[in-house]
């Protein structure tokens, strides 16, 4: 069965945005079903503050400058955290109706009741906790959706390496269930094609920005205290002198080797390294993993008629992440018996 294009990008960021609100609320909002003013207004502000924070502020390079706001990039951010801060504050009055301070069944839940169970005194400060929220949903949305959009533009580019893929979940999985997490640690060249995508894609390239709190060499050269220090870890994924063929996409160079993606090995390091090693790493990296499986088991993809993989605008936003420029729109044909597609575990577009 054949359906119409979908645009990947819409439906990627939607049920990573579900995921994140699953994990902090324990609900979803988005998608076609649960589009209404408010829900789309959450997400208007979040892809706005995503926009924003990736702008090259010349106040922050030039600090006399900063007062000026040259941009008007503070008094956005300002007028979008006013509007955020609704949001989360609507969320946290309903959270507590609800469930009062003693319910940890989600992340906010846990929030507010973890000074009470640890004998803290006061709860966690409101503004502690939106500021919380707030990060956790820009950090984990465009992250793992850029993430997908990227692999699946890669495997329609290199049907060989899709094709092995689905032998892989075929073999693993059967074609009478749906992905689980636990087939995970078995799908060694889904683990390949996940590498080799944040390889060639970082989400964030130059990871975040640090600063020195004390002053150092590197390589030679001194680096004074305070100093903002950028790690290019796009350069260090296309360095020749660590991976042959470095602008290829070539999944095989990680089957069947050690490199890890926790941080530990330097020559792979979507999520950073060190005390400031992105925290929500287990969670990125199995959402990525897991959608990936479903989508590749699940369906085969091809180009909207008119369309042709050549001609294909492969340009990346240059931003704090890096998705395409032209969001991926797809045919989808479904792999299973359609029974599984309307189960309620099935959960790929995030409706
Ligand atoms: C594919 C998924 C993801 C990737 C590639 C990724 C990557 C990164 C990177 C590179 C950093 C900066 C590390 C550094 O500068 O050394 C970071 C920081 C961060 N990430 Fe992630 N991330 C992902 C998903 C997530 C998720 C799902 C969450 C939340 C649940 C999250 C929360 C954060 C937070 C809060 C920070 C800031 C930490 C700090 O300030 O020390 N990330 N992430």
């Amino acid at each position: 069965m054949e359906g119409k294009p979908t645009n990947m990008r819409t439906s990627l960021f939607d049920t990573s945005m579900n995921m994140m609100t699953r994990l902090l609320f324990g609900k979803r909002y988005f998608g076609l079903k649960l589009s209404n003013k408010k829900n789309d207004e959450f997400k208007d502000i979040i892809l706005k503050q995503l926009a924003i924070v990736g702008v090259f502020n010349i106040g922050d390079f030039v600090p006399f400058l900063r007062p000026f706001d040259l941009q008007g990039i503070t008094t956005q951010s300002k007028q979008l955290r006013l509007k955020i801060d609704k949001v989360f504050d609507e969320m946290i009055q309903d959270h507590l109706k609800q469930n009062g301070l003693n319910d940890s069944k989600d992340f906010l839940g846990a929030m507010l009741s973890l000074p009470k169970t640890h004998g803290l005194g006061d709860r966690l400060e409101d503004n502690t906790i939106k500021a919380i929220l707030n990060e956790s949903m820009q950090a984990g949305t465009n992250t793992i959706a850029s993430t997908i959009e990227w692999a699946l533009i890669k495997l329609l580019r290199h049907p060989q390496f899709a094709k092995k893929a689905r032998e892989e979940l075929d073999d693993v999985v059967g074609l009478e269930r749906v992905v689980n997490e636990s087939d995970i640690p078995r799908l060694k060249y889904l683990q390949a094609i996940v590498k080799e995508t944040f390889r060639l894609h970082p989400p964030n390239p130059l990871l975040l920005p640090h600063e020195n709190i004390e002053g150092c060499e590197v390589g030679g050269y001194h680096i004074p205290p305070k100093t903002r220090l950028y790690v290019n870890v796009w350069a260090i994924h296309q360095d020749p002198s660590i991976y042959e063929n470095p602008l290829e996409f070539n999944p095989e160079r990680f089957v069947g080797s050690n490199v890890h993606l926790k941080g530990k090995d330097f020559q792979l390091l979507p999520f950073g390294s060190g005390r400031r090693v992105c925290p929500g790493f287990p969670f990125g990296l199995i959402n990525v993993q897991m959608e990936l499986a479903r989508l590749l088991h699940s369906f085969t993809f091809n180009l909207p008629k008119g369309e042709n993989l050549q001609d294909m605008d492969m340009s990346e936003v240059f931003s704090i992440t890096t998705p395409k420029a032209v969001s991926l729109h797809v045919v989808a044909t479904v792999r299973l018996p359609l029974h599984l597609y309307v189960a309620p575990q099935f959960t790929i577009c995030g409706n």
